[in-house]
């Protein structure tokens, strides 16, 4: 840990991000001694500690004892957290928030002058380490204290840090994309399912191919329309679905899902 902060880190929030970081960092070889988590629901105590070792509190209290703290609650709830946090934080602590659509500056402005404050979008397949994070320093955040946020994040996937106006795009593109993945998964293989073959046996086949277009595409380096026009022979099958997807406009789809879910990011920002 950067500038002298106590080694403890502090994790708020217990659902699906927070226990997704949690396992990461306890891969990647973090002393569970040294994570706290904070959840409000009292009956989740038992079931994290036996699950990761860890110490699970529900006051937020706690967390004068850390020298990071990592936000992983829904955005409607980071303003009370915030309040309730606020006289407990350590001056030079670091605080990273994972909360879509909440600004380093909301954060900056519901926390004490001059309190460290790194916004960071990550995604679910950091459970398999494979995730995506992009991040972006506040005001108050030096490169020792993106550093550190960057490292917490490696511990279970990728990183990027970008310029604070693209994480609603980050948010629409990788935040939320495992979804749409997933989506398009469940679409394929109830299609399988429709031409006879066992549910079980079609997900196996979709989501082996998945699994493969995502390596070669990062293995190989190739632009996807490459690579996809490998696959569509002259007058073949693929043409003949392609030309539906198209008719169907399901490109277009696409763009306008993402646009609508960077929409749905600012206006979180705004409080709305
Ligand atoms: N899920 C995802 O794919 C991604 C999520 N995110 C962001 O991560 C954050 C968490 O999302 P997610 O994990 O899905 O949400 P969850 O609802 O699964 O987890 C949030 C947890 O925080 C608890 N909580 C809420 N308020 C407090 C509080 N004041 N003190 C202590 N604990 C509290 C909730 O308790 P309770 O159940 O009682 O509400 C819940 O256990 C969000 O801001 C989201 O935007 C970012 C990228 C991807
Ligand atoms: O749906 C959401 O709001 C969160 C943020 C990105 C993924 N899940």
């Amino acid at each position: 840990m950067s500038d002298g902060r106590p080694d403890v880190l502090a994790l708020v929030g217990a659902g699906v991000m927070g226990q997704t970081l949690l396992g990461g960092l306890l891969r990647a070889g973090r002393d569970p001694a040294g994570v706290l988590v904070v959840d409000r629901r009292a009956g989740r105590a038992e079931e994290l500690h036996d699950r990761f070792g860890v110490r699970v509190v529900t006051d937020p209290a706690a967390v004068a004892a850390a020298g990071t703290v990592v936000l992983a609650v829904k955005p409607q709830d980071m303003g009370d957290l915030l309040a309730s946090l606020r006289d407990h934080l350590r001056p030079d602590v670091l605080v990273v928030s994972l909360a879509a659509g909440t600004t380093t500056h909301s954060c900056e402005q519901q926390l004490r002058p001059g309190t460290a404050v790194v916004r960071v979008m990550p995604n679910t397949p950091s459970l398999v380490d494979e995730g995506m994070a992009a991040l972006a320093g506040g005001r108050h955040c030096g490169p020792a204290d993106l550093a550190a946020a960057e490292e917490l994040m490696r511990s279970c996937g990728r990183t990027a840090v970008l310029a604070e106006k693209h994480l609603d795009a980050v948010t629409a593109l990788s935040g939320s994309g495992p979804a749409y993945v997933f989506y398009v998964v469940e679409a394929m293989v109830e299609a399988g399912v429709l031409l006879g073959l066992p549910r079980a046996t079609a997900t196996e086949l979709v989501v082996q191919t998945v699994v493969g277009a995502g390596a070669m595409l990062r293995e190989t380096g190739q632009h996807p329309t490459v690579l996809r026009e490998q696959v569509t022979s002259p007058a073949g099958t693929t043409t003949a679905a392609l030309r539906q997807l198209d008719d169907h406009k399901v490109r277009a789809a696409f763009v306008t899902a993402v646009e609508a879910a960077w929409s749905r990011s600012r206006e979180l920002s705004r409080g709305s």
